[in-house]
């Protein structure tokens, strides 16, 4: 492939990376920016701004920015469209449409595509013998992918924790585990999985059961804020409310887990909401139930194991 007159392209500026919003208003003569940097014997650290048309072939592309630099219009040259986040270094044919490759790219990178970016256009010289010398570039794992992607704006940040398993990106018994110690540690015990709330026994008072939680749940869609037993309560209760059906909350853990004082959270909640003033004698008297349920229990479960 040899340089020749371009049919479709006006070369601008060559030299830096910015060049102006490349975006013409009028759908049918829209014109794109390329941005192109040459890989040549000779290196020049410029970039060639190109403005072109969606239709614009590479063989055209090729002939403006071999234009635009100066370069030697008898040489042979190609155009390698670099996508580093997939290793990737890729020649594009005489009749291939680079404008379609940037459209492909992500958002970030199409107005505006400098190196920094991870996708761009490098032209480089054919080898004397007419083939093409492909770079490999060195691949990345998922990790450092996704790393460098976010780093860019293409990806949301990663998240170090999730209020919610089935958001976990693996899930594994390490994952859940991991998921469930980083958000301990940043006094985060409540973490849902699904419709289901898993607590882990802080040990210790934390301050989030006082009134201003009740009112700051009641009638929150569940998942809409941070995990808390007062959003399993809400739910219970306005289901009630609305079904006019009884509700019934499964709390299960080993022993010393937090089962009776999550219960009582829960009763604290429940009558909060029910009487709309916080301070409630309701709440003393189901709360002073409560260990005598609990034998009640407990006994009926003895008699029924040694049935
Ligand atoms: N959310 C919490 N915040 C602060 N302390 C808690 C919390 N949950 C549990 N605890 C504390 O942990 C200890 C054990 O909790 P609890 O008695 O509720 O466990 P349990 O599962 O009911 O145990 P068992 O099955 O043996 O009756 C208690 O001292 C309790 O105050």
């Amino acid at each position: 492939m040899s340089v020749r007159d371009g049919a479709a392209t006006m070369a601008t500026n060559a030299g830096g990376g910015g060049g102006g919003g490349g975006w013409s208003n009028d759908p049918d003569d829209r014109m794109y920016l390329l941005q192109i940097y040459p890989r040549l014997a000779a290196q020049s650290s410029t970039c060639c701004n190109l403005r072109v048309q969606k239709n614009a072939t590479t063989a055209s592309v090729i002939a403006d920015a071999a234009a635009a630099l100066g370069l030697d219009p008898d040489c042979l040259y190609v155009l390698a469209e670099v996508k580093e986040s997939g290793g990737e270094e890729w020649i594009l044919e005489a009749g291939d449409l680079p404008v379609q490759r940037v459209l492909l790219w992500p958002r970030k990178a199409q107005e505006q595509h400098p190196q920094s970016f991870g996708f761009y256009f490098l032209l480089q010289e054919r080898n004397h013998d007419g083939s093409i010398h492909y770079v490999h570039l060195p691949p990345l794992s998922k990790e450092q992918e996704v790393q460098r992607l976010a780093a860019r704006g293409f990806l949301p940040p990663p998240q170090d924790d999730f209020a919610d398993l089935c958001n976990l990106p693996v899930l594994s018994e390490d994952s859940i585990l991991n998921n469930l110690r980083t958000r301990f540690y940043k006094k985060k015990i409540y973490t849902y999985a699904g419709s289901i709330l898993v607590a882990i026994n802080p040990f210790k008072f934390l301050p989030i059961y006082n009134p201003k939680y009740v009112k700051m749940y009641e009638k929150h869609q569940l998942g809409k804020l941070e995990p808390h037993i007062f959003a399993i309560a809400d739910v219970a209760y306005y289901a009630m409310l609305r079904k006019r059906v009884n509700q019934c909350i499964v709390i299960s853990g080993e022993s010393g887990s937090g089962k009776t004082q999550s219960t009582n959270f829960l009763i604290h909640c429940l009558t909060a909401l029910s009487q709309k003033g916080y301070a409630s004698g309701v709440e003393r008297t189901i709360l002073g139930a409560g260990p005598v349920l609990e034998i009640i229990i407990s006994r009926m479960m003895t008699e029924q194991a040694t049935e």
